[in-house]
């Protein structure tokens, strides 16, 4: 089938028209005319094995990995992303809100802190295919940061008997750290410090786990388990094992804004806290700061870098955010959940105790959008939305929004 790309939507496919009606295209850019194999899928048509007959002039003309599913020259990705976010709005919250310009990535390379690869059975990094067991051999990858490009080449000179590594580097320190996934610990010691000695900062091991990594066993193997970075100025701690933000310059422009956003006031409560970056934000402006977070590495790094800072009016606790309502009634409340949104609990726990401010951080519009137009009902305005480009050369999008009740 031969179709022609009209525009992207949201999940950053390609969308195309054919007699058998709307088709989508994996890595078609709007305006290009491309070739494929029709398959259906969930009561959509989807574009295989696509070849691209006249590339856009916009088409990035440099290699990037495979997991770059927006390869278009920089300039031309931003207003496609305020268009994802512009269109969730509109076409699922039904809210038209004035929309501040996207803020750019400052960097558009090398900007990635963390990475996850699998390792090739013949040596090297390689990406796996969703849903496939099909690896591809990777060579460089130009959006990680440079300590991370320096780890990138030192691992493909290693064989090394595990299933995947997960890379996390900060430009602060200008250092990188390797978790190694299955295999066997003990072997992998020995490897673990010859590959300290050849300039990695740390090295852990993580048990395989069928609900995603480092949710079994972590054992260090040599080396440091953290680093710090700089995110807009707070020096906070990183690690493989858990979540800290990727794009550490362009999430610290959004903490700086979101704590402009967020003000003054007695009590702030933020859900999803991770270690607790935004808090130690809000921490300046709040009498007491509540953080709550699932993550154990995250939470016991947030307890030193509290400590560290000596930010004693913010308190974490370990827990689940559907717990939130033990902990009484808030000014504010700020949530960065994952992509699935805010969970029905949450919801109905916001409003139940009607926050007058809601800081909502977001990485999936969509979800935002549904969780935004519930709470729009609920009687609270969406007062202020930026998008960020965190992702650069991907379809993601990051929001950062503000309701008022
Ligand atoms: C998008 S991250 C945001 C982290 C933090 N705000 C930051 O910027 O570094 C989402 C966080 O939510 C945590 N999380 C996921 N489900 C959770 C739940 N049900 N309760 C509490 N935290 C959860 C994850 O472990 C992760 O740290």
């Amino acid at each position: 089938m031969e179709v022609l790309v009209e525009k992207l939507v949201p999940t950053g496919l390609g969308l195309a028209r054919s007699p058998e009606g709307a088709v989508f295209v994996p890595g078609g850019l709007p305006g290009e005319r491309v070739r494929g194999r029709p398959v259906r899928r969930k009561g959509a048509w989807f574009l295989e094995e696509v070849e691209v007959l006249s590339p856009s002039p916009l088409r990035y003309p440099h290699p990037l990995p495979p997991s770059a599913d927006l390869p278009l020259v920089y300039e031309a990705q931003l207003p496609l992303k305020e268009g994802f976010v512009r269109e969730s709005l509109e076409r699922i919250a039904r809210l038209e809100a004035p929309l501040e310009p996207i803020r750019p990535s400052p960097r558009a390379l090398a900007y990635r802190a963390a990475a996850q690869y699998a390792l090739h059975p013949l040596g090297g990094l390689a990406y796996r295919r969703p849903e496939s067991h099909e690896l591809q051999r990777l060579d460089q990858d130009p959006l990680l940061i440079e300590p991370l490009q320096e780890a990138f080449r030192l691992l493909s000179t290693w064989p090394l008997a595990a299933e995947e590594v997960a890379l996390r580097g900060s430009l602060h320190e200008g250092k990188a750290l390797l978790g190694l996934i299955g295999g066997d610990p003990k072997a992998l010691k020995r490897a673990a410090r010859a590959l300290v000695r050849e300039g990695l900062e740390g090295v852990v091991w993580a048990e395989p786990h069928p609900r995603g990594r480092f949710r079994g066993r972590v054992i260090p193997l040599a080396g440091r388990t953290e680093l710090l970075e700089d995110f807009g100025g707070v020096l906070a701690s990183v690690s493989v094992q858990s979540f800290a933000q990727v794009n550490p310059l362009a999430a610290g422009a959004l903490f700086q804004e979101a704590q402009a956003l967020a003000g003054e006031g007695e009590r702030a409560l933020e859900l999803y806290a991770g270690s607790g970056v935004l808090s130690l934000f809000l921490s300046r402006g709040f009498r007491e700061v509540v953080a709550v977070e699932i993550s154990k590495d995250a939470v016991s790094r947030g307890q030193r870098d509290k400590a560290r800072l000596g930010a004693e009016n913010l308190r974490f606790h370990r827990g689940d955010a559907r717990e939130a309502a033990r902990f009484g009634a808030f000014d504010l409340v700020a949530v960065d959940p994952p992509r699935a949104g805010l969970s029905r609990e949450v919801l109905e726990y916001l409003v139940s105790i009607r926050p007058g401010r809601i800081l909502y951080i977001a990485c999936d519009p969509a979800t935002w959008a549904r969780d935004v137009g519930r709470l729009s009902q609920e009687g609270y305005r969406l007062l202020f939305v930026r998008p960020y480009d965190f992702f650069p050369f991907t379809h993601h999008v990051e929001v950062l929004s503000l309701l008022e009740r």
